[in-house]
């Protein structure tokens, strides 16, 4: 059975003045994927996913992300995604439950459902020890796994990762990605941005932006036999500099 798309983008701008700093970019997610975003700073990774999350108006193009509209469905939008970036985490002068508690409130939900995913959430993160600990007493992974996890509270069908695993080790990045896989396999459709290539590996399809176009799109092994490199981060180094 063909998978049902769950963002569609077509020919996607937004131009700052006459610059352009997404410049029509079209592709497809379909529901359940891991779909990488990649790009250099100031590709147009961040000015994309704004547009996409309904927090910024396109200056042309479409999109729909969940089936709605990012012109003027936005707040449907909102109901439907979760989102997490390093930038916005959890509050760190509350403790793991008052967090969970206080993001459930936000999503709209009942008290009830809140205190079932409270104790589904500790348990499963093993944070039982710690849930009466204020957050930003934390280490940066648990944070990072607790926020990815309150951001997944609402069950929203797509969650936003921007560069969720920024200024972690290796072996705390690859839990991050057992969660990551754990939230897809149960249907969760994952956008994410990174700048790290191991995690580029982890993606199904990824799709690498350079000036605010997208100018390769494909999954890991096709795009290392389309620039005949063995990984990655040579994929990525080939596209930057063939565009020089
Ligand atoms: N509000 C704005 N006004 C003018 N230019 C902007 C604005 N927001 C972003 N830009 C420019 O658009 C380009 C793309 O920025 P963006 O933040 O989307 O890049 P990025 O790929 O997310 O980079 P990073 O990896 O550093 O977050 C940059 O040149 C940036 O300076």
């Amino acid at each position: 059975m063909k998978k049902e798309n769950v963002i569609v983008a077509e020919a996607l701008t937004k131009a700052f003045g006459d610059f352009k700093a997404v410049n029509a970019i079209s592709f497809e997610v379909k529901k359940g994927e891991i779909f990488g975003f990649l790009g250099a700073n100031g590709a147009g990774k961040t000015t994309a996913m704004k547009m996409l999350i309904g927090i910024s108006k396109p200056s042309s193009g479409n999109a729909k992300v969940a089936g709605f509209d990012v012109y003027n469905q936005t707040e449907s939008i909102k109901k439907n995604i979760g989102y997490m970036s390093q930038k916005f985490t959890l509050y760190d002068d509350l403790t793991v439950k008052e967090n969970i508690t206080f993001f459930g409130g936000i999503y709209g939900l009942s008290r009830a459902k809140i205190r079932e995913k409270r104790a589904q959430l500790v348990s499963e993160l093993g944070l039982e020890g710690i849930s009466n600990k204020l957050v930003g007493s934390l280490p940066l992974g648990w944070k990072q796994k607790l926020s990815f996890s309150v951001s997944l509270l609402h069950e929203p069908k797509i969650v936003f990762l921007d560069e969720p695993t920024g200024g972690v080790d290796p072996i705390t990045r690859r839990q991050f990605w057992e969660m990551i896989y754990k939230a897809a396999d149960q249907g969760t459709t994952i956008f994410v941005t990174t700048h790290y290539m191991d995690e580029a590996e982890y993606c199904e399809r990824v799709s690498i932006v350079v000036e605010g176009r997208i100018e390769a799109l494909d999954t890991p092994k096709k795009l290392k036999e389309q620039f005949k490199v063995d990984s990655m981060n040579d994929v990525f180094l080939k596209l930057a500099r063939n565009i020089e």
